[in-house]
């Protein structure tokens, strides 16, 4: 005999309390690390166990929920825990309702302290001056490329980085009516008018593009000028109380952003191993025939893969340039550390940037 309704959902309710009895244990027992952790002075916010944990359970994970809403259930439970041990304020670019915030909210789930910021100009400075103990930047775009503003403050930031998370990112028209008709102005932010622009040649064809500093500050002055249109997430349509017009106009459908997860390293010193991991490096090389090449003659010799090879010109007026390189591994597995070694050798210029467990 099928069970009816009211007894399925009794057994839910049954499930829920047992849930709610187990999570406050487990609250217990984070409560109890923070107090180990306030007494050594470690740090609460540790990447390399939750990303542990979360790895843990998909491997365990029996079904029928999917391993990608075991992950952000867990994500959200670690980060209730984080808070009771101690909240995390967290700087990205503002105001509320961009994919910066989203980025942020993904990664350390939605028990922190908001610190909104006006560019990443900003947010780099905040949490180097310990207004945020955590930043979080976008360094790469899959229809843009990278974000050219963010690599160029690594350079000479003391902030390095501890971990990543990558967003899709779905554009919507956003405006007070639901419809197209009237619209006489897009306001955006430049990457979002410029991953929208097939989108917007086909149908808005002669309405005006207009650069914002960010796609929440075009949403915002959309809700307040019935004949403009923003181009925002979903999140910033509920927050500017805003009809969307369009849904996902982005001209690539799998169009994603990286976002890197920043700190000082005394907030944070580099997680130690989580089993997926990365290096992520700006170098130089000698201005000579030859000389990139050999820096990648390392890698290949010890068996470890790049993942990522980006330039920036070094602004000497000589054609010279810094490389960005990710690496895929940990500088205590002996192969990285000896092809770090060997690279570092043939480098004019060496930094670390970090050493991380891989995102999403
Ligand atoms: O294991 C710890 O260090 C904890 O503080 C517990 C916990 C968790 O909830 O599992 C919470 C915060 C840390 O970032 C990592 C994990």
């Amino acid at each position: 005999m099928p069970k009816t309704l009211s007894e399925l959902r009794a057994g839910i309710d049954q499930v829920d309390r047992e849930l709610l009895a187990l999570l406050n244990r487990r609250a217990a027992l984070a409560n109890e690390v923070g107090e180990i952790k306030r007494a050594e002075g470690s740090p609460v916010f540790r990447p390399e166990r939750e990303a542990q944990v979360i790895n843990g359970l998909q491997s365990a994970n029996p079904g029928p929920l999917k391993d990608r809403n075991v992950a952000h259930i867990w994500r959200e439970i670690m980060s209730a825990c984080r808070a009771l041990e101690a909240p995390q304020r967290v700087a990205y670019l503002g105001p509320a309702g961009t994919f910066s915030e989203a980025a942020a909210l993904q990664f350390f789930g939605s028990s922190i302290e908001h610190v909104p910021c006006v560019s990443i100009d900003e947010v780099f400075r905040a949490t180097a001056a310990g207004t945020a103990e955590y930043g979080v930047v976008p360094v790469e775009n899959s229809t843009e490329g990278v974000v050219a503003r963010s690599l160029d403050l690594f350079l000479g930031s003391p902030l390095h980085i501890v971990g990543e998370t990558s967003l899709l990112v779905r554009h919507n028209l956003l405006r007070q009516s639901n419809s197209l008709e009237g619209v006489q102005a897009v306001l955006a932010h430049p990457q979002a008018l410029a991953q929208c622009q097939g989108w917007l040649n086909n149908h808005l064809p002669d309405v005006e593009r207009r650069a914002v500093s960010s796609n929440a500050e075009g949403a915002r002055l959309a809700a307040g000028n019935p004949a403009w249109a923003g181009i925002a997430s979903d999140r910033a349509a509920t927050e500017f109380g805003l009809h969307i017009a369009a849904h996902a106009i982005q001209d690539d459908a799998f169009n994603r952003t990286r976002f890197a997860v920043v700190c000082l390293p005394q907030t944070l010193a580099a997680p130690e191993a989580s089993g997926k991991d990365c290096v992520s490096l700006i170098v130089s090389v000698p201005n000579r025939p030859g000389a990139v090449h050999d820096i990648l003659v390392p890698l290949k010799h010890h068996g470890v893969s790049m993942t990522r090879f980006e330039s920036r010109p070094a602004r000497s007026g000589q054609w010279e340039y810094y490389f960005y390189i990710d690496l895929q591994g940990h500088p205590s597995q002996p192969h990285v550390a000896a092809a770090l070694k060997d690279l570092q050798s043939l480098c004019a210029f060496y930094k670390v940037l970090g050493t991380y467990p891989l995102g999403e």
